[in-house]
């Protein structure tokens, strides 16, 4: 029951446990120069588009860090930087995002609860080491 993996959606698999390889037919569809086109025949064909993918997510994750560090600009203190609120808002929203998309909310609910979880304590990171940063220039003979 694939209901689990998307939050809503059903895909049909066959359910054996020695089922024979490749199942199924490809379901990857996109355009290729106007022509349609099918992915995949292989695992590597697989694993290449994954890599592809996974460079456009560190991408977005250091655009995601610019503005975390932005954020410290409005932050006065290291405890007010988590705000358990907002961070349950930003979960509730991109699950709902992903059942509305068709997104699995399996993977959703993971990554997301570990971008979170890895934003504050790098924003926490950045407001610490501003302060050392004030205390030595302050520290500093002019
Ligand atoms: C960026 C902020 O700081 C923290 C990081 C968040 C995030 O990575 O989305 C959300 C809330 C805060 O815990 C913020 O307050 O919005």
């Amino acid at each position: 029951n694939t209901d689990a993996c998307y939050g809503s959606n059903v895909i049909l698999a066959p359910s054996a446990d020695h089922r024979p390889v490749p199942w199924g037919t490809p379901s990857i569809h996109f355009s290729l120069n106007g022509i349609p086109t099918t992915c995949c025949d292989s695992i590597e064909e697989i694993r290449t588009a994954l890599d592809d993918i996974d460079d456009e997510i560190l991408g977005l994750l250091n655009r995601r860090a610019a503005y975390v560090r932005e954020a410290t600009r409005f932050k006065s203190t290291r405890e007010s930087v988590n705000v358990p609120s907002r961070n349950e808002a930003v979960l509730k929203r991109a699950e709902q995002q992903a059942v509305d998309i068709g997104v699995p909310v399996t993977i959703v609910r993971a990554t997301i609860g570990a971008i979170l979880n890895s934003s504050v304590p790098f924003e926490q990171c950045i407001v610490s080491n501003l302060g050392v940063l004030i205390r030595f220039e302050a520290d500093s003979p002019v």
